[in-house]
């Protein structure tokens, strides 16, 4: 079997609101799946429904073979899981937070020292066995999260906005295991509003309020789904640029691109066209090229291209 989690037109509606929208994927093993998609867009309601927390109101949905519906108790043994808000006990020491979880995920007890002694060297949390979990700062306190959700070995990997609100450094460390999990063979799908992260995904979903809007690898992303260029240009007035960008007719979008603007224009535009407009609206510019798409150019084609249907 060569996918972990297989996805087909799943869809759920509170009442007459629907979250998750014929959505369908395929998850390899030991791949990592990013979901992207902004606030509300049914990322964490696909989740629930994959580890059977909620039934699907139609559709169907497959984990390491067993149907997501009728089959959940066996799933979950499989899976591990961690949101952003981590799931600790604060008051309880590192040490006592992993034997907690042990005792849920009713890991044999020969194998309980083993396997904290890993994921404390793991985690880097080496002599911090006795610390109370609250006194621990963000990225510590993640990775012990992620060390509670891994350790009874779980096959796949659920990871719901991980790394919300934690440092750059902190960031990488936890990417850094992630891809260390996954060269061990566990398949991790991850949901990310941070364009590079999803940029170390193997495979990306987009979800737009509940609809599945692109499903490739980063660089397929990058080079197939914009029609159009991408510009980066440095001016004195930013924000004043980009009102002027919009309005011309080869202009299809621009947008702040760090110190800068991406516009997007249709293919073959002509920079000069572009130096000449700017100019005579008295805008002085520093810098101009025509640069490859990011992802994040990626989304906001997605979701301007969505929003105008
Ligand atoms: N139990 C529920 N009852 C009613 N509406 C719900 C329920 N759960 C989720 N929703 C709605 O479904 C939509 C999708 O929510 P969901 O949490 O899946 O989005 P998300 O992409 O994970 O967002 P976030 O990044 O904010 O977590 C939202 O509009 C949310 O309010």
């Amino acid at each position: 079997m060569e996918n972990a989690i297989e996805i087909n037109n799943l869809t759920k509606r509170f009442c007459d609101f629907t979250a998750v929208n014929n959505v369908s994927f395929n998850v390899k093993k030991g791949d990592v799946y990013g979901f992207l998609g902004p606030n509300g867009s049914g990322k964490t309601t696909v989740i629930r429904m994959i580890m059977g927390l909620i039934t699907p109101t139609s559709g169907t949905g497959k984990v390491l073979g067993f149907d997501i519906s009728t089959e959940n108790e066996k799933i979950r043994s499989h899976i591990g899981y961690m949101s952003q808000k981590f799931s600790l006990y604060e008051d309880l020491t590192v040490e006592e937070n992993l034997d907690f979880y042990a005792g849920v995920y009713n890991v044999p007890k020969n194998k309980i020292k083993n396997k904290k002694k890993e994921i404390l060297e793991m985690a880097d949390l080496v002599g911090k066995e006795h610390m109370i979990t609250s006194n621990l700062s963000g990225g510590w306190k993640q990775r012990l999260a992620l060390g509670c959700s891994i350790i009874h070995d779980p096959d796949i990997l659920l990871l719901d906005e991980p790394t919300g609100g934690v440092d750059p450094i902190a960031r990488r460390q936890f990417w850094d295991i992630i891809y260390d999990l996954s060269k061990k063979g566990v398949t991790i799908l991850v949901t990310t509003h941070y364009m590079d992260e999803a940029g170390h995904c193997n495979f990306i979903g987009f979800l737009y309020y509940g609809n599945i809007l692109s499903l490739d690898t980063p660089n397929a992303m990058k080079e197939k789904v914009i029609d159009g260029e991408i510009v980066e240009i440095k001016v004195d007035d930013t924000l004043k640029s980009i009102e002027l960008l919009k309005t011309m007719e080869k202009v299809r979008d621009a947008s702040v691109y760090g110190a800068g603007i991406h516009v997007l224009t249709e293919p073959n535009m002509d920079l000069n066209e572009l130096k000449v407009f700017l100019l005579k609206n008295n805008v002085e510019i520093y810098n101009i090229k025509k640069v490859k798409p990011t992802l994040e150019d990626v989304f906001v084609f997605l979701v301007e291209k969505e929003n105008s249907k």
